[in-house]
């Protein structure tokens, strides 16, 4: 019998246009980043009994959980009240998510007596762990095996770039990938994929969102669409997220001005200058609503451009909407003095510049055109460093979940 290896990376996002704006209806588009994180999930022979031993060292777990517990207390999960059948792991949205949550939260205090002292970051990723794990296997006939899974990332944890989904969708894609594998033989087609289909990255998506209410309650769902599909993604409030098939690969410095914000406390005070300005603050959200759907247009023909003479012209039109994008958002009162330092330094040379996310400190982004000196770069990069600001090089617009061989 063929033991297994499985690797699978995806990316973190950024809000490239629409934070705070998409909070009041209008459109927003993510991206996905150069920085990905990855896993490798190993079938290994069982020594005594079966196990999964697990490594997160971004968070600092070592863990060996013992199966048979899990298969016991968690495989076969219900479907939500309302719908009959049986429930399967092509079917994430059909799970009863609050009763099997439950009883992986009962079986991890079982397991580990100290699971309520454990740091929360610790405890998310555990019990997101348990709960894919077990919805995706629990729902097969496949023997259990002892497994060894292994995950690490590119990304600062809990930043606001996305790693929460970026970790689930890997998860999930790296079982899923498991279970096909186990279920067909070596002559079928699938044996040979070297990637995940559109259907597959659907029930991915799906599955990193309801881990996405683990971590978070109510996610808007754009995360983990972005971190799955990778490129641009469209949302408005109230639909599912858009993936847009966009080629892009633009550069950017991202720098992290190491205030630590709170995105609620964000939404909280923009929602109070709203109350007290209504049709001020109501036409500002209309014009991020302009500026996200012009932007997505300049990225569609910056997409299908090859090599063509207009690409300095969409890159300084793209520069633009970002500079009316972050004086907008400065205006709703979501900047810090440290947004507008690392924004003065690239104004002076002439790169633009915005906050990403909620702002109030957390990530500006500084857009990098195919035109831009390396020297430019350089010398920004160490003015930036030299301010204490966090500085990576990286990309926007890149792939999304996808088998690593
Ligand atoms: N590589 C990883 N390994 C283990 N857990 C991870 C990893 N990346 C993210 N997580 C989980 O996601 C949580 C971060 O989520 P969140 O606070 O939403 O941050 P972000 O904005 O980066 O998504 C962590 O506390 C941890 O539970
Ligand atoms: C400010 C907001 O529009 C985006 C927040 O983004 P982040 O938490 O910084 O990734 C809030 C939201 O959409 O829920």
């Amino acid at each position: 019998m063929e033991n297994y290896t499985v690797s699978v990376s995806a990316p973190g996002k950024v809000i490239l246009h629409g934070e705070h704006s998409v909070v009041y209806g209008k459109t927003a588009i993510a991206v996905g980043l150069g920085l990905r994180s990855s896993i490798v999930v190993k079938e290994v022979p069982t020594r005594n009994k079966p196990a999964v031993y697990i490594h997160l060292p971004c968070v600092d777990l070592q863990e060996t959980l013992p199966l048979e517990p899990v298969v016991s207390k968690l495989f076969k999960p219900p479907l939500a009240p309302g719908i009959t059948g049986k429930f399967s792991w092509h079917l994430p949205d059909k799970l009863d998510h609050d009763t099997h949550l439950g009883k992986v939260d009962e079986l991890l205090h079982e397991i580990k007596p100290n699971f309520d002292i454990l740091p929360n970051n610790q405890k998310n990723s555990l019990r997101s762990f348990l709960y894919v794990f077990s919805g995706i296997f629990g729902s097969t006939n496949l023997a259990i095996r002892s497994l060894d899974i292994a995950m690490g990332s590119e990304l600062t944890i809990g930043a606001g770039t996305g790693s929460s989904a970026s970790f689930a969708v890997c998860l999930a894609g790296a079982l899923i990938r498991l279970v096909k594998l186990r279920s067909c033989s070596s002559y079928d087609s699938y044996y040979e994929s070297q990637d995940f289909n559109f259907k597959e990255k659907e029930i991915i998506s799906e599955w990193a969102y309801n881990c996405e209410k683990i971590m978070h309650g109510t996610p808007s769902g754009i995360d983990n669409a972005t971190c799955t599909f990778g490129s641009v993604v469209s949302f408005k409030k109230g639909s599912r997220p858009k993936p847009l098939d966009l080629r892009l690969h633009m550069r950017i410095l991202l720098v992290d001005t190491r205030v630590s914000r709170e995105t609620r406390s964000l939404v909280v005070k923009v929602a109070a200058l709203r109350h007290r300005n209504q049709a001020a603050v109501d036409h500002i959200m209309e014009a991020c609503d302009h500026i996200a759907n012009t932007a997505t247009q300049v990225l569609e023909k910056l997409s299908s451009v090859k090599g063509n003479s207009n690409t300095e012209a969409d890159y300084q039109h793209l520069a633009e909407l970002w500079e009316m994008n972050h004086c907008l958002l400065s205006a709703l009162g979501v900047s810090h003095p440290a947004l507008e330092r690392i924004r003065a330094a690239a104004g002076a040379r002439r790169l633009a510049c915005k906050l990403t996310g909620a702002g109030g400190g957390g990530y500006a982004m500084i857009l990098i055109p195919p035109y831009t000196s390396r020297s430019s770069v350089d010398s920004l990069t160490s003015q930036l460093l030299e301010s204490g600001f966090r500085v990576k090089e990286t990309t926007l617009g890149g792939s999304g979940v996808r088998l690593e061989m």
